[in-house]
């Protein structure tokens, strides 16, 4: 933890517009379980939620954006900012650093929320980041060079003339600003669910986890395949995929021999050996598809698995509580479970669940 870090007195964290009630109740509850006490403040729609609590440079450290589901960046909140006039936004924050004996950055990010409140900013966080940059610089608040392993100023723009400060160490940063990776659709993919899965194997897994587990001749099958973007990720990456939905495949899939389509009922069939990769997206009950996912991994038909999970429109997060308890059960064994809601998920979100190696017990 880094000195900066240490005058924490909140946490502060970004999230899918609409989804600030279900981040609030997150860090209430995994803080709770912490032992920290605190509360939040969420604005309906504003796409971040502000975490008041105490011993905030210690839960910050433990809750890093990694083990949020709603946040797609959870940093350590430094200072409210209400008065940043137009004609001098700098000055009053590089007072509020001074009073705070704050110095040593290696980098500074002025963001805005996404949300249609937040992204009318995206302009002035340009602008703002450039000049804060070079006075930061100037009166030696931070390296010459960005350097980013060194702790990162953020500075949230909440209005034209307000602002939240923050720092992040590196550990804890996501592997996209904002959490919102720039991935662009290919032409050839069946659907736009493809950057769903694409962002998942980003988001959710190391690049030496990709290498190793995302291996030629590999087997995967696909549940709830239709038409087929997922199937389409999976055969990219050199997988032999069975496809099993009731709807139509897209023909390209079909072409190469890597890809077998079968209409079966995806709660009822099973492989004949255990395959490398699980993935589904059917759509139904969340807590149905759980437990049909917790059942491959008891009755070892997959290595490994990415499940999108969809929520009810009311009590989400207890849903969610509900389903990752349901599927552990149902798995019967210690697994290493990964969630997050991505920026491509939308009443949605994405679980990742692989078995534990030996060597990592
Ligand atoms: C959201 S779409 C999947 C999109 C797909 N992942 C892609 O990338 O193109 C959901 C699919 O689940 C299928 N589905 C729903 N229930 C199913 C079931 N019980 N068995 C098999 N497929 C099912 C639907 O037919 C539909 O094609």
């Amino acid at each position: 933890m880094s000195a900066n870090t240490a005058a924490a007195i909140g946490l502060l964290g970004w999230c899918r517009q609409g989804f600030e009630p279900e981040l609030a109740a997150e860090y209430q509850s995994k803080a709770a379980e912490l032992g920290v006490a605190g509360y939040a403040k969420a604005q309906r729609d504003s796409g971040y939620v502000e975490f008041l609590c105490e011993d905030a440079a210690a839960l910050s450290r433990q809750l890093g954006t990694n083990s949020l589901i709603f946040a797609r960046q959870s940093i350590a909140m430094l200072a409210s900012l209400p008065n940043l006039p137009r004609e001098d936004r700098i000055t009053p924050i590089l007072d509020v650093l001074r009073g705070m004996d704050l110095n040593g950055f290696g980098s500074v990010a002025v963001e805005y929320s996404d949300a249609d409140s937040g992204r009318e900013f995206a302009g002035l966080a340009r602008s703002l980041g450039n000049a804060l940059r070079a006075a930061l610089r100037k009166h030696g608040f931070m390296s010459g060079k960005d350097r980013p392993h060194l702790p990162c100023l953020h500075l949230l723009l909440t209005g034209a003339e307000s602002g939240i400060l923050g720092v992040s160490d590196f550990s804890q940063r996501p592997a996209f600003p904002m959490g919102i990776p720039r991935l662009r659709m290919n032409a050839q993919a069946p659907s736009r669910s493809a950057l769903k899965l694409e962002e998942a194997l980003l988001t959710l897994l190391t690049e030496a986890e990709r290498e190793k587990w995302l291996r030629d001749g590999m087997r995967a099958c696909d549940l709830g395949a239709a038409p087929g973007g997922w199937t389409w990720v999976l055969m990219r990456h050199g997988l032999l995929v069975t496809a099993i939905d009731n709807g139509p495949l897209r023909e390209q899939l079909l072409e190469n021999g890597r890809v077998e389509h079968l209409r079966a009922d995806g709660f009822r069939w099973s492989p004949k050996f255990p395959l490398e990769w699980m993935v589904c997206d059917m759509v139904e009950q969340p807590a149905r598809v759980a437990q049909r996912m917790g059942e491959w991994f008891a009755n070892d038909w997959c290595r490994r698995s990415i499940f999108n999970l969809k929520l009810p429109m009311k009590k989400r997060y207890a849903e969610v509580e509900h389903c990752l308890q349901r599927f552990t059960e149902a798995a019967g064994m210690p697994l290493d479970i990964r969630v997050k809601q991505l920026y491509h998920d939308r009443e949605e979100i994405t679980v990742y669940a692989g078995l534990i190696s030996r060597k990592d017990r």
